[in-house]
């Protein structure tokens, strides 16, 4: 398992491209199985689980081609069911959340789709509901194997159906909408997510013919068509990146542009770093954030009450991105409330940024409040172990801020979506090393 070697403490400073969306692009792949023609995708991000997704792809029978670091053609014109009754689809298939989408496009295009019970983050339940009641909705039969923990759904025909979802899942709306473009009939999914990756997905979609209306809300209607056609489609950069950076920045009190961010479709992002008192500069479309040598102050609400930084369905604020605010807090001016919602086992890592020095009460499983020191105490540097991807960038930032040299264990979930990190961390100075 790999190793971060990294020596604190360091300003930085530069310019860092966000790479392109990891959470669109699992959206995105799965959907060139709804067509026989090829489909050219752009910005595809260069991260262990965007990669593992491609290979599960070509091992379905897809041509793949790589044009050029980025940007790759898909054709699904020989798709390769017989891959999903076999021993490496199971293993392949839980080796990444994303893998869940390839069920709604398999189901209305081959009749079947199948996966075994899908992997990423160990950050509590992540349950599948929301997707099968969907196609169940849409007429599909359910199956699923409990010893192996595989689930199958099977149709002849899909209609199209109303259906209020039982909560707004993102990638449960995305495999929905994926089956019910090819279905017989109007389908009404309300109570839809809504994010920017989800939008990108419909509107590749409309490219490809499919008739989707309500794009943005959380009522999609969506007319079913006989086929779908290629296209092009660019990933918009990824706004947890972004965050991510901007909690660096900050945290290191460095000077640092993040380029061509797509402000509009940043949403809470932006506000939220600037509650945390974090100056987040718009020039154009990049994001400047000057060097906080004199720290940043956490807001209060009006009537003087603490800040509760909170998680929501879209356009609420990702909870993605919680577990950096909560290591830019530890060094802010104030206390800030950090109340994690949805998923139940993200906060446990804080163990780790007490160990370093942090002053964080964790009261319950979703909520966490951080007195921040206001830089008047450096964190100290420790041996860390990365416990999922975002408390891992998390971790990283914190060692990068601390004094002296920290190891960060496990470092395989920063790679599951941070691309090249070392050598883009490198390039603004920081000093980080890989050690396998
Ligand atoms: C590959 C991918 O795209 N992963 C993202 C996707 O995961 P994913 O699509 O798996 O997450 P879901 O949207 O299904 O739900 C995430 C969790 O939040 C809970 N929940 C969800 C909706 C809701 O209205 N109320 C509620 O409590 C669910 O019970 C679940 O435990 O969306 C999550 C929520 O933004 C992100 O953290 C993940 O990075
Ligand atoms: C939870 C995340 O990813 P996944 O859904 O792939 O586990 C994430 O990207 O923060």
């Amino acid at each position: 398992m790999g190793i971060f070697k990294i020596e604190g403490g360091h300003q930085l400073k530069g310019s860092i491209q966000p790479q392109g969306a990891k959470n669109e692009a699992l959206q995105i792949l799965c959907a060139v199985l709804l067509t026989p023609d090829k489909v050219t995708i752009k910005n595809i991000p260069d991260i262990v689980d965007v990669n593992k997704l491609i290979d599960l792809l070509g091992n379905l029978g897809v041509k793949i081609e790589k044009l050029s670091e980025a940007t790759y053609t898909f054709q699904a014109d020989e798709v390769n069911l017989k891959y999903l009754e076999s021993a490496a689809f199971k293993e392949d298939g839980r080796g990444l959340r994303g893998s869940i989408m390839i069920v709604g496009p398999l189901l209305a295009r081959f009749g079947k789709g199948y996966i075994p019970k899908p992997g990423g983050d160990k950050i509590g339940r992540r349950r599948l509901d929301t997707h099968f009641e969907g196609f169940i909705n849409l007429g599909a039969k359910f199956r699923y194997n409990r010893e192996e923990y595989f689930y199958g759904v099977e149709a002849d025909t899909l209609k199209g159906a109303y259906m209020l979802l039982d909560e707004a899942s993102v990638t449960g709306t995305a495999n929905i909408v994926m089956a019910a473009v090819l279905a017989e009939g109007t389908t009404t999914i309300y109570n839809a997510a809504c994010e920017p990756y989800l939008q990108q997905l419909c509107k590749m979609l409309n490219r490809m013919g499919a008739k989707i209306s309500g794009i943005g809300s959380n009522l999609l209607t969506i007319e079913g068509v006989k086929a779908l056609t290629g296209t092009e489609h660019t990933m918009l950069p990824d706004m947890i990146e972004i965050g991510s950076w901007i909690g660096l920045a900050a945290m290191t009190k460095s000077e640092l542009t993040i380029k061509n961010v797509s402000w509009d479709d940043l949403g809470q992002i932006p506000n939220v770093f600037r509650k945390l008192g974090i100056s987040v500069e718009k020039q154009g479309d990049d994001i400047y954030i000057p060097a906080h040598t004199n720290g940043y102050e956490i807001q209060s609400y009006i009537d003087g009450s603490i800040l509760t930084v909170a998680d929501a369905p879209w356009p609420g604020f990702t909870p993605d991105l919680l577990s950096i605010v909560l290591v830019v807090a530890t060094q802010a001016r104030g206390s800030v409330l950090v109340h994690q919602k949805m998923f139940e086992s993200r906060l446990f890592f804080v163990d780790k940024l007490i160990d370093m020095g942090a002053k964080i009460i964790l009261c319950d499983p979703h909520r966490a409040t951080i007195i921040g020191h206001d830089f008047k105490s450096q964190l100290k540097a420790t041996t860390m172990t990365s416990p999922d991807i975002r408390a891992g960038i998390s971790l990283l930032i914190a060692a990068l801020s601390a004094k002296g040299t920290s190891t960060i264990h496990n470092i395989e979930q920063i790679d599951r979506g941070y691309e090249h990190i070392v050598t883009r961390l490198q390039a603004i100075g920081a000093k980080i090393e890989r050690l396998d």
